[in-house]
């Protein structure tokens, strides 16, 4: 057995007695059991992997904790079951299956590309009952790679069609046999690791109004599918639109609708929302103990958290618990809305039903979407009746052609006691508007007519609607790529807003840059049309505050703000550390977090504009090994003290929880926490002016480094917060926090709580003494690893250093109703 395997041994909990010949063997067995219950509540809830390696044997015996064998093991006390059993894989696989069961095609576009087979003969096919959709096709198959297939399979068609990235493909036959015999052929056949789907495909019906021809239109081959007997895909070619009614049947007999689609957790009591997000978050984190137990190298001691993990149900930290968000309805301050058809064919402005790539395309209005604020909902009811007005197309998912793609709304915020507010709709006093739109193909001056005539629609509507709605800015945004998900630098301009709107008493900000404001801590944030911000910003300044409180800031602290875009950690800190560096890929989100500095009267602040995976190591040698005097760190601190203590709530709320004294989130449940006091005082208090002269007074000494050759300080705490996007954190950005030992504190604010489980396998699984070099052989299959299994193995090659450990864990709801939230996630070392 080699050190590893010793190291990762699992533990007899205790030898069982000799059995007396003379008492009945079975109640032994019963009396053993319940003695086994009683020692330990996973007992046997796992599988022994020595006992399935080493086919059959363990040297535990009857005596080891975790069972040998499917049969000797027991559900856990989650109910859940071990998931390398064959009992979880086989309900993971019957879930999948239910999952893709319940995948109706609910597609509306047109699919024509010019392909044989369309047109008219495909109508015909249609018609005929002859077309069917193939679901659960390899993504990367076009169809090309589908009429192979069936001529391999001897499958004899009329036409097939497939679209790169989507799971469905279309298929239609010359008659009744042929469809027969294909049918019997294709269902439920393997194709790589998935079970083939046939999907009926009938005629839909098709609004008039969306029919008009335009350049590089074709508005023909609109199909509506669906799966298991159930309403189906395909509808075909231009012509006289039938109200069939089907469709509109189907659509409630799969009972499929926005708000299951945005908000599944819509029915739920919002105490019980918590409640399931908290379990699945406390599932998540079981893995990266899991995880890190199977990466410790060999003849390496597992680490102490692992070892203690067993004591707190196999967490590897405590997880304090969940705070709420201040306002659970309405919430959204942006929300993006699709363009498309609904499944009675006609154009919407809402959210998909579905994942395009299983070939959902059909659009329903935001109709009792809890997360969406009443102005977002009408200024999306409003561009919809614009739509059914407008001479320029769609945009169509299947062929990438059309006009209109994306309404986005964001809201801006009035300064206040953001705390008290329940009614999201009276604190919101500016909006912009952002249409996607593609303008290849299309005349320039009918495009601006066109525009320009949706610019006095908006902000007539908006007049007339009692109280008027704020409008602030309309953007338009040309976006050509095929997912509505433009790139930063997609071209935008702004339209001037007809006058009668600023008369009205709309804001409205003809001919300045284009941005809306809201409030964070009392500090004003500007920012700019594709600038990320928290979509729940009354639950942002909770999250950021508890980021603060556990980042043990000081006045000789250098904060790393890392994915900092628009600034908004950082800067709500900044009156609490030496100085902030915030690293930002988004030139815009950047040049918003400089002005945003500056309006708050920060100086302490410096902002950089790359990719973190690119500067973080030179950024961080630089601070770290720059020659400095501390000692006029230390007098500054000094200096700071003085000047905290004239300050209001909020430093004596800094002072409370200051990490060593502050232990109380750690041992009291949030609901209970006084500690939640002070997150919210430090929410709400702390004037403008305050935070100005400390600013002022405190940071006089301190020059920022804006170009990086201005001298800077050498710090005595060094802390980061990262607060990535749902993919986690750059492998070279892991590899150099975790290699800087001057780093002793990291924050990890995550989306995505699979991907920050990821990352901190990497940052907390003990270094072996060689490092494996990740050779070519290593790397093969890695995009079948999971995100888990990817960090183990990059693990492997982590250059020898100091793992962190995670000391607790805190979810914050940002996005009520649906199933995600913010993991909040304290490492040291
Ligand atoms: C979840 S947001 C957090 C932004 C900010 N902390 C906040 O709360 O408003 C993630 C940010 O990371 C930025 N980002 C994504 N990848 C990045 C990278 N490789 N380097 C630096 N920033 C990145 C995005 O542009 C986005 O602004």
């Amino acid at each position: 057995m080699d050190g590893q395997e010793l190291s990762n041994q699992p533990d007899p909990i205790e030898a069982p007695s000799e059995p007396n010949p003379n008492t009945d063997p079975a109640t032994e067995k019963r009396k053993r059991d319940d003695q086994e219950k009683e020692q330990h509540p996973l007992w046997k809830t796992s599988l022994c992997s020595f006992f399935r390696r080493s086919n059959g044997s363990c040297s535990h015996g009857d005596a080891c904790r975790y069972a040998h064998g499917e049969s000797e093991l027991r559900p856990r006390p989650d109910n859940t079951w071990d998931p390398t059993s064959e009992r979880a894989k086989k309900m993971a696989r019957k879930d999948e299956g239910e999952k893709e069961g319940g995948n109706d095609v609910m597609m509306t576009e047109a699919f024509s590309d010019g392909e044989e087979g369309g047109g008219s003969s495909a109508v015909a096919a249609a018609e005929g009952g002859l077309s069917k959709c193939l679901v659960n096709l390899p993504m990367r198959w076009i169809s090309d790679n589908l009429r192979n297939f069936l001529n391999e399979n001897g499958i004899s068609f009329k036409s097939a069609k497939k679209k790169k990235g989507m799971v469905v493909g279309f298929v239609s036959f010359e008659s009744a046999e042929q469809l027969h015999s294909a049918l019997k052929e294709l269902d439920g056949k393997s194709v790589g690791n998935k079970t083939l789907k046939v999907g009926d495909v009938m005629q839909r019906s098709v609004d008039k109004k969306s029919k008009v021809a335009l350049p590089s239109v074709e508005e023909n081959d609109q199909k509506t599918v669906s799966i298991n007997g159930n309403s189906e895909l395909i509808d075909l070619e231009d012509g006289e639109p039938t109200d069939d009614g089907l469709t509109s049947n189907s659509s409630d007999s799969r009972g499929r609708s926005a708000r299951d689609a945005v908000t599944p957790l819509a029915d739920m009591p919002y105490a019980d929302q918590l409640e399931h997000k908290k379990k699945s978050l406390i599932q998540t984190l079981k893995r990266l103990t899991r995880n890190a137990r199977k990466a410790c190298p060999n003849g390496i001691p597992l680490p102490e958290w692992v070892l203690k993990s067993r004591e707190i149900g196999g967490l590897p930290c405590k997880l304090e618990g969940i705070l709420e968000s201040p306002l659970v309805n309405g919430y959204r301050n942006k929300c993006e809305f699709s363009v498309g058809y609904s499944l009675q064919g006609k154009p919407t402005v809402g959210f998909l039903l579905g994942n395009f790539r299983e070939g959902v395309t059909a659009v329903q209005e935001p109709v009792d979407c809890p997360n969406v604020s009443r102005i977002a909902s009408r200024y999306a009811a409003i561009f919809e009746e614009f739509l059914s007005q407008s001479s320029f197309p769609i945009w169509n998912r299947l062929n990438n052609t059309g006009f209109w793609r994306q309404l986005t709304v964001r809201e801006g915020k009035k300064p206040g006691n953001s705390a008290e507010v329940k009614n999201s709709d009276s604190t919101v006093s500016e909006v912009m508007l952002m249409v996607q739109v593609c303008t290849a193909g299309f005349d320039d001056e009918k495009v601006n007519n066109e525009l320009q005539r949706m610019a006095q629609e908006f902000s007539s509507r908006a007049t007339a609607e009692t109280p008027c709605l704020p409008l602030t800015a309309i953007v338009i945004q040309d976006h050509k790529g095929i997912s509505n998900a433009a790139p930063a630098d997609a071209p935008l301009r702004s339209l001037p807003i007809p006058k009668e709107c600023s008369d009205s008493g709309l804001v409205a900000h003809d001919g300045v840059e284009a941005r809306i404001h809201d409030y964070i801590s009392n500090l004003q944030f500007s920012i700019s049309p594709m600038a990320f911000f928290q979509v729940n910003t009354l639950a942002a300044e909770k999250l950021y505050a508890l980021a603060g409180v556990w980042a043990g800031l000081g006045p000789d602290t250098l904060l790393f703000d890392i994915c900092c875009g628009t600034g908004t950690i950082g800067l709500t800190l900044a009156h609490r550390v030496g100085m902030v560096v915030g690293i930002e890929m988004n030139a815009s989100a950047v040049s918003d977090a400089e002005r945003n500095a500056d309006i708050n009267g920060i100086k302490n602040c410096r902002f950089v504009c790359a990719k973190a995976e690119d500067v973080m190591g030179p950024l961080l040698k630089e601070y770290l090994t720059l020659s400095q005097k501390q000692e006029e760190i230390v007098e500054l601190a000094k200096d700071n003290k003085e000047i905290k203590s004239s300050e209001t709530t909020l430093d004596s709320a800094e002072g409370a929880l200051e990490p060593e004294e502050s232990s109380c989130l750690e041992q009291i449940e949030p609901e209970e926490c006084s500690c939640l006091e002070q997150i919210n005082s430090q929410c709400e208090s702390g004037s403008l002016e305050n935070r100005k002269k400390a600013a002022e007074s405190k940071y006089q000494i301190i020059s920022t480094s804006d170009n990086g050759t201005t001298p800077v300080k050498q710090f005595k705490n060094i802390v980061a917060i990262v607060d990535p996007p749902r993919v986690g954190l750059h492998p070279s950005v892991i590899k150099v926090l975790r290699s800087h030992s001057t780093l002793r504190r990291l924050v990890y604010i995550s989306c995505n709580p699979d991907s920050l489980v990821a990352n901190a396998i990497e940052l907390c699984t003990p270094s072996a003494d060689k490092t494996e070099k990740g050779g070519q052989k290593n790397n093969r299959g890695w995009r079948n690893m999971s995100s888990a299994g990817l960090a183990r193995h990059r693990a492997k090659s982590m250059p020898y250093s100091e793992p962190f450990k995670p000391v607790k864990a805190m979810a914050v709801d940002l996005f009520p109703h649906t199933p995600h939230c913010e993991l909040v996630m304290l490492l040291e070392r």
